[in-house]
């Protein structure tokens, strides 16, 4: 479960990039759809982290009782327990080669095990294991590069995976893939036993979800049920 507690964010130059937000978000699958520059990147980017409230709250609830979740039940806090945060909230970015740096796809599964694994032998052997999941134990002394972009969007999130996230964040995770890809991609997302948060354009991936956000101006405009809240926005465009 994720909570918002009245979060806000405000830019250094005192613009508001997202006004006092509060949620709780218990489903499996959310989407969050929304124009450019809505505020949607900075809203998934609260949830692990990677950006910080300016005012309010942000927490994750993992079932696991590590930080301030132990023993009182009201979650990790992004700011005050960021690294078991990270641990648990796994990104993935719209362009793979933001976070595939090592020179073969193997390595770069490794690289994210290097945590769980300080043993060579058996952080190999769960990156094997994490590619084969995904159908890249084929490619894993291959350049990242030598990839296609679906292959490598696939690998983006087998290597966020692998480290067993609780709540996986996927920012336009289709947006580089053509249509093939987009419906194998969409289809694995949706399908992940985590919960997921899916920022995307793709209209029909949204709907897919079981509560969709919709995202006008930092703020949310619509909260509910997918196919609604793409209709909702899809009225908000035709407005405009
Ligand atoms: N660090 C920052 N400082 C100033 N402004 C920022 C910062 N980060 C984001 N913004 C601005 O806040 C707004 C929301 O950005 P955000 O990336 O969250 O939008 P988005 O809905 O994800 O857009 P897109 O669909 O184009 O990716 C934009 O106007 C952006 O320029």
């Amino acid at each position: 479960m994720i909570s918002f507690n009245q979060a806000s964010v405000v830019a250094h130059d005192g613009a508001t990039i997202l006004h006092p937000v509060s949620l709780r978000l218990t489903e499996q699958r959310i989407s969050v759809i929304g124009a450019n520059g809505s505020g949607k990147s900075t809203l998934a980017r609260l949830i692990n982290g990677l950006v910080e409230p300016s005012s309010g709250s942000v927490t994750v609830h993992t079932g696991t009782g590590t930080g301030t979740d132990a023993g009182t039940g009201t979650g990790l806090d992004t700011v005050a327990d960021g690294a078991a945060v990270r641990r648990a909230v796994g990104f993935v970015f719209t362009d793979p080669s933001a976070q595939l740096i090592m020179p073969t796809v193997i390595e770069d599964v490794e690289l994210s095990l290097r945590r769980e694994h300080r043993d060579a032998g058996a952080r190999r052997a769960a990156a094997l294991a994490a590619l084969d999941r995904f159908g890249l134990a084929g490619f894993a002394e291959r350049s990242v590069h030598a990839l296609s972009g679906g292959q490598q969007q696939l690998l983006a999130i087998a290597t966020v995976l692998a480290t067993e996230p609780r709540i996986l964040i996927t920012d336009e995770p289709t947006t580089l893939l053509d249509l093939r890809n987009t419906g194998i991609i969409g289809d694995l997302l949706l399908s992940l036993p985590q919960q997921v948060v899916i920022v995307t354009h793709n209209l029909e991936l949204a709907a897919r979800a079981d509560r969709t956000l919709v995202v006008s101006d930092g703020r949310i405009a619509f909260d509910g049920e997918p196919a609604a809240a793409v209709a909702h926005y899809r009225e908000r465009v035709a407005a405009q």
